[in-house]
């Protein structure tokens, strides 16, 4: 290989890149988000200055089920979300993620910064009436959801605005000495959104603390409620929306 040809490659190992060249096309991936009030202290300490947790007090959990993404193949996922601000615009932080794939935790962390690791999620239907979520790291249970199976119809415009919303990750890269090399925050919208269903309902949401899957340290308090919805959309490149090191 030449220099032309190891600057073209896409990814690690050079011999066969782990992951597919974004855009990643998304069909009938399927969201179960349970957002629920938490203790501001905790909030704060797990958003990133200059981000600025939004006031509301709100963690969004949620379950994802991907069985169709395209350079990543089929999978699930589940993690924490915190509704934020930068510079006064409203956004997601993406806190705290878990998968069963290794393209997608490859890819999601070396391009976008995606706070990604290995442990074992599932979504279904579970018999016959309650959409639940549960999360087994190392095989113990950390989280599980519940909500009625499609209890009230939400509307799907407002559901792909929701979609769209700027979510940001921290992307942390060391130097081969150990000192940060990419200390970024970087956003990225979700696109070409098209919602096959929506729906809303009650929702409860169970956290064990782990201390390699710390979902609990973001402790319920209150419910605001449950929301399920079906949709086919795109994940583009993303942009740095800051840069620690600079
Ligand atoms: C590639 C990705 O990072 C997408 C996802 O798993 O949400």
């Amino acid at each position: 290989m030449n220099q032309k040809d190891v600057l073209s490659l896409q990814s690690m190992p050079a011999a066969s890149a782990s992951y597919g060249r974004p855009p990643c096309r998304f069909i009938n991936r399927e969201f179960f988000i349970i957002t629920y009030e938490s203790d501001p202290t905790a909030i704060r300490q797990a958003v990133p200055e200059p981000l600025q947790p939004d006031g509301s007090n709100t963690v969004s959990y949620e379950w994802i089920k991907m069985p169709d993404s395209s350079g990543l193949g089929s999978y699930e996922e589940s993690g924490i979300v915190i509704p934020c601000t930068f510079q006064g615009e409203p956004c997601n932080f993406v806190a705290q993620m878990y998968l069963d794939n290794a393209p997608a935790i490859l890819g999601g962390r070396e391009i976008w910064g995606f706070p990604k690791k290995w442990a074992k999620p599932h979504l279904i239907v579970e018999d016959t009436e309650t959409l639940t979520g549960t999360l087994h790291y190392n095989h113990v249970l950390v989280a599980t959801g519940t909500m009625p199976f499609k209890y009230n119809i939400l509307d799907e415009q407002e559901t792909a605005k929701a979609i769209a919303k700027t979510q940001v990750n921290l992307k942390l890269i060391p130097d081969v000495d150990g000192t940060p090399k990419i200390a970024q925050l970087v956003a990225y919208n979700l696109d070409n959104i098209t919602v096959k269903g929506a729906w809303s309902g009650p929702a409860r949401l169970s956290l064990i603390p782990h201390v390699n899957a710390p979902v609990a340290d973001l402790p319920v308090q209150a419910y605001v409620g449950g929301k399920h919805f079906i949709a086919d959309l795109t994940l583009p490149y993303g942009r740095v929306l800051y840069d620690y090191l600079q």
